[in-house]
């Protein structure tokens, strides 16, 4: 088995992804296989954090693009991805990965909060941990979650598994002929407004010099590739 490049990253995985060919929710084979990934990066020895999206179930944008309530859309959202946190638990318990997972918003009887003491404790025991409900907040992402947990935990890289395998010159999936880039710096992809991550994420990122490697999700063992620094993807970095 190669050797990873790095002892402790943050995983964002794709909420959108964990649908599957379905349209809406999760599919659980697509869960496992994410969790299977999750896995051979354990087995790997790194350590590794999770933010899981909420795009296949609730985005707060669709109340508000409907004349609701911006903040309740966004508490719709970030509980999306506690439900979303909870099926990657259960796809990973059942590998025998130990795992935990710590929300944003205190719901004791579902799972833990979360702390940053808890994030290195829990950690430090070779756990896997899953940061669910965002950063606790309307108005973010959890990219912005990512980074924010990143930076909390010490994470020496954020590994965005999302859609594409990639960034491009403009969304590949409306045009076909844009072009990846093998690199660029935070502030390229924030001058150039390229959306593949939203723009806080990025500043947070840059502000604390952790590189974002953005990767598809899609790819069986695509991670443990990508942790060992084969694969296709786009580096984010300092320089
Ligand atoms: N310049 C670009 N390069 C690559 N992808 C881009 C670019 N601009 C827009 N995108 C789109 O951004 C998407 C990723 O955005 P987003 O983070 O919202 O999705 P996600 O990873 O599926 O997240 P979620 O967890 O919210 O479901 C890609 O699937 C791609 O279609
Ligand atoms: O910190 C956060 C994170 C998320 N939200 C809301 O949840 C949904 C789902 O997250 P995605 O990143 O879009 O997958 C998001 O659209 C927000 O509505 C939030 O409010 N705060």
């Amino acid at each position: 088995m190669s050797q990873p490049l790095y002892k402790r990253v943050l995983l964002k995985a794709s909420g959108e992804a964990l649908m599957g060919s379905q349209g809406f929710g999760i599919d659980v084979t697509v869960a496992d296989r994410i969790a299977s990934d999750i896995a051979e990066a354990r087995e790997m020895g790194v350590e590794v954090g999770v933010v899981v999206g909420g795009g296949n179930i609730f985005r707060g944008v669709a109340v508000a693009s409907k004349g609701g309530d911006r903040v309740t859309g966004d508490h719709m959202g970030m509980l999306a991805t506690v439900i979303n946190a909870l099926a990657l638990a259960t796809s990973l318990r059942k590998l025998n990965i130990d795992t935990v997972v710590l929300s944003a918003i205190a719901m004791p009887e579902i799972c833990e909060s979360f702390s940053q003491r808890a994030t290195l404790y829990h950690l430090s025991l070779g756990r896997v941990v899953i940061f669910a409900g965002g950063t606790g907040n309307p108005f973010f992402t959890t990219d912005s979650a990512a980074a924010l947990r990143a930076a909390e935990m010490g994470a020496e890289a954020i590994m965005k598994g999302t859609q594409v395998d990639g960034i491009y010159s403009a969304d590949p999936k409306k045009f076909p002929d844009a072009e990846r880039y093998e690199h660029l710096t935070h502030s390229q992809v924030l001058e150039k407004g390229l959306a593949v991550m939203d723009v806080a994420a990025v500043a947070l990122a840059r502000e604390n010099s952790i590189p974002i490697i953005v990767f598809s999700i899609h790819e069986k063992g695509g991670f443990a590739q990508i942790l060992t620094g084969g694969g296709r993807k786009t580096i984010v970095s300092d320089n």
